[in-house]
Parts: structure tokens; sequence; C-alpha cells
């Protein structure tokens, strides 16, 4: 399902969905947040607008499920069991990841967890403690890409977000390895693991989804999969005004924005 990536940019194609005359002003001059301006507004929506990170989480971790439904309805699905492996990294975005999977599941998905690194947050713990409940198994270790490709649809990378640095460091390193040989759609949050949130990467994962939450990153301009929505519908617009964000017109009550 996956193609080479030729490193188009995002806004490269936006200006030529311009041209054509398909794309809103808004659209055009959506805003990519540099690493340093996604923590500042991450902040600045918990001190100063007063979110709890639950909150929002649960917010990012619907919009993902629901464009994961739009992108890939069971009914479009290779694997006639509707499953899914949803990677969780330890940080929010893994958070995410534990929101997502229990919206699949009501959804209609059978979602399975991987969730090797877990924070002694009570946040998380309530997180795990309700896949749990809902029957929503978790795997102890990562299967070998084989395995992966032969019971899952999709995976789900909710491993590393806007607050990735530096060189991976295990488990999470040998993890992106096994995805790097899979050929089953990876879908990925926020920012696709391992790339530099800024940069992008040549040798990384190359994800067939992107869900950018809140606006994409600046990484997003790299992508080259076949989707790419926007999600986090709770962007203040006193907020959206002071960072010059934006942001598409989202469709009536929807949480998700199709950006590609
Ligand atoms: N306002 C918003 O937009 C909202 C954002 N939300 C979500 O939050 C995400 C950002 O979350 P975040 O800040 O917790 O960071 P995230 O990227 O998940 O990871 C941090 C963890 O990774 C680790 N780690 C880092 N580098 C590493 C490495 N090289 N190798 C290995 N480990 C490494 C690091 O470890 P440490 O450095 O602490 O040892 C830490 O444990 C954002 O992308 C979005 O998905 C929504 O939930 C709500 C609204
Ligand atoms: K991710």
């Amino acid at each position: 399902h996956r193609r080479a990536c030729p490193l188009v940019s995002v806004t490269n194609s936006l200006y030529k969905e311009c041209f054509s005359g398909l794309a809103s002003t808004m659209a055009q001059s959506i805003k990519y947040l540099g690493q340093e301006e996604a923590q500042q507004i991450d902040e600045e929506l918990f001190s100063e607008y007063g979110f709890s990170v639950d909150q929002l989480m649960e917010l990012a971790g619907l919009s993902c499920a629901t464009a994961i439904t739009r992108a890939y309805p069971t009914s479009s699905l290779v694997i006639a069991r509707p499953s899914l492996l949803v990677i969780c990294g330890p940080g929010n975005n893994g958070g995410d990841g534990l929101v997502c999977a229990r919206h699949l599941k009501l959804f209609g998905y059978a979602p399975t967890i991987l969730y090797p690194k877990r924070p002694n947050k009570l946040l998380f713990q309530g997180l795990t403690t309700q896949c749990e409940k809902m029957d929503i198994p978790f795997l102890t270790e990562m299967p070998e890409a084989m395995v992966v490709d032969e019971a899952y649809n999709l995976v789900i990378d909710a491993i590393f977000g806007f607050s990735f640095k530096g060189a991976v460091r295990e488990p999470f390193g040998s993890i992106l390895d096994v995805l790097k040989k899979t050929t089953v759609p990876i879908v990925s949050i926020d920012i696709p693991s391992g790339w530099d949130v800024e940069q992008g990467s040549t040798d990384g994962l190359q994800p067939d989804m992107l869900i950018s939450l809140t606006a994409p990153k600046k990484s997003a301009k790299h992508f080259c999969g076949r989707y790419h929505y926007l999600g986090g519908r709770f962007v203040p617009p006193a907020m959206e005004k002071k960072y010059q964000l934006n942001l598409p017109p989202y469709p009536n009550t929807d949480c998700v924005y199709q950006l590609q």
C-alpha cells in the first residue's frame, strides 16, 4: 500500500490545488508549527486557557479514531476481522493512542495494543484500565514484521509526538526497525515516529496516513502518504489568532478536516 517518497511538499500540492480553484484561501496558508511553537501552544492551552491534559487527549484521540474510520472503513479492510495494532509510546502521543484504540473499538474495529513503556501517572493508568475493561488485548512484545503483516489491517503509530528529540532509544528503536520492514499501512498520530519534528526523515517510516493535531508540524511537508487529516478541534479563536494558525474550516460538527 505504501508509495516511495519523492519529497513533494504539502504546501506545493496546496498551491497546485489553489491554481485549479479547489482550495480555499484558508487552506493555502495553514501554518506548519516548529517544535518549540507546538510545545508553547500545548503549554498555553493548560496554563492560560484552563484545559486539562485528559480533556484534550480525549478530543485528540477521538479525532484520530474518526479520521481512521473515514480513510479505512471496516468494509475496505483486507483482512475480514477488522484487526489493528496500536503502538503507544511513553508520552502524551501514547495517551492519544490509548484513547484512539478505545474509540476504534466502539466504532467496530478490533484493536490490539502494544504499550511497552508505561509512565507511572494516574492519567495513563486510567486510560490503560479503560482499554482493558473494553477487552482490548495488550501484547507483551513486538511481533515480527511478517506476523504484523499477516495479523493486522493497519498499524497505528502513537509512539512519539512533538517532544521527540535525538536518537531513538530502546525499546522503540527495535520496534521502529520492525515497522520499517512491514508492508501493512501505517497511520501516524501527529508525527511519523522517529522523524525529526521539523526536518522529517529520509530513511524513516513512510506512513500511509498522517493525522496532525491542533496544526501540522513542519515535518508534515515531507509526508507523502495517501491521507493527511487535521484533528483536535479545540483551539480557542484567540489562540488561533495569536499564533496565526489559519486553520481550515471544519465542516459542520466534524472533529476532523481532510487536508489531503
Ligand atoms: N496541544 C496539543 O497539541 C495536544 C497534544 N497532544 C499529544 O501530545 C503529544 C506530545 O506529547 P509529549 O509532549 O508528552 O511528547 P511525546 O512526543 O509523546 O513523547 C515524549 C516521550 O518520548 C520520550 N522520548 C523523546 N525522545 C525520545 C527518543 N529519542 N528516544 C526514546 N524516547 C524518547 C520522552 O522520554 P524522556 O525524554 O522523558 O525520557 C517522553 O517520555 C503531541 O504530539 C500530541 O500527540 C494531545 O494529547 C493533547 C493536545
Ligand atoms: K506518532
